[in-house]
């Protein structure tokens, strides 16, 4: 998919070269398990996931509901320990690492959208794509900063607070405010989820652009085939296991294998 008034890709690359290490990590489980609760009421949620989220790649992640696909995406980003198995950003193993140093790592490291954007309504969209650095003492790098506002198109937007701005450029500040820290990894819930065909399609259409031009990693939980037909491979769960990988998946293939799974949306 091409995006009209991208700005100048060659140029994003040529910004991100500057840092090689920040860009570009992948991650992968090694027979990751979580179990919730105990005893009777105990849920499986993952059971001996081995898993990879190949660097510089667009990733999407499928299943039935209760699969476990929110659960992964959660333990891979370092938002819920695992209760077995081990969970790699990058060379880190996440298990290894203080609270401390795995909140810097996912500051640094890793970006998050989520389905309802989780935009403050008080704040500006400047002030919102900026906020993990307010939070974090830091200043963002202006240089990058302008790069990745001109490349989502959102410069005349930046004074508009969330309520005077449409869904699709909600998720386009959403999406700048996981990008503005150059994350290695970008993890998108169900992204499209609330948005219209053609918003949707210009969403996944920056993931791609974030993955092919910028060279980061994106893995994106969906239910959605159309949308998984813009990965690169598709990681299909069931019952907390992986069941299928799929490379250059296609809409059809995908719908076909979500009906053998048991999922008829
Ligand atoms: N905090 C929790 N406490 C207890 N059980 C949980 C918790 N979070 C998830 N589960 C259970 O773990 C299983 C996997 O949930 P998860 O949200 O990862 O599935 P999912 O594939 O993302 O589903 P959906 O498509 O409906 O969002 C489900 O049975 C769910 O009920």
């Amino acid at each position: 998919m091409t995006i009209s008034g991208m700005g100048n890709a060659a140029e994003a690359r040529r910004t991100l070269s500057k840092d090689p290490g920040t860009a570009g990590g992948g991650a992968r489980t090694v027979r990751l398990s979580k179990v919730y609760g105990s005893g009777d009421m105990a849920v499986r949620a993952l059971d001996d996931v081995s898993v990879e989220l190949p660097a510089r790649r667009f990733t999407a992640i499928m299943g039935p509901s209760g699969a476990g696909k929110s659960t992964l995406m959660h333990c891979v980003a370092g938002l819920e320990d695992a209760t077995s198995g081990k969970v790699y950003v990058g060379d880190q193993e996440l298990g290894a690492l203080s609270d401390r140093r795995l909140t810097r790592l996912r500051r640094e490291r890793i970006g998050f959208v989520f389905q309802a954007f989780n935009l403050l309504p008080t704040l500006t969209a400047h002030d919102n794509i900026v906020l993990p650095m307010t939070l974090a003492g830091t200043a963002p790098d202006r240089e990058w900063l302008d790069t990745v506002v001109r490349v989502l198109r959102l410069g005349d937007r930046l004074a508009h607070r969330p309520a005077e701005m449409s869904g699709g450029q909600q998720q386009r500040v959403a999406l700048a405010r996981a990008l503005v820290t150059r994350p290695q990894i970008v993890f998108a819930d169900e992204p499209t989820g609330n948005l219209d065909s053609r918003t949707g399609g210009e969403v996944l259409g920056l993931f791609r652009h974030a993955v092919d031009d910028l060279g980061q990693t994106v893995a994106m939980v969906t239910h959605d085939p159309v949308a998984a037909g813009h990965a690169d491979s598709v990681v299909f769960l069931a019952d907390g296991r992986i069941v299928d990988i799929m490379d250059a998946p296609t809409p059809d293939r995908v719908l076909d294998r979500m009906r053998g799974l048991g999922d008829h949306r």
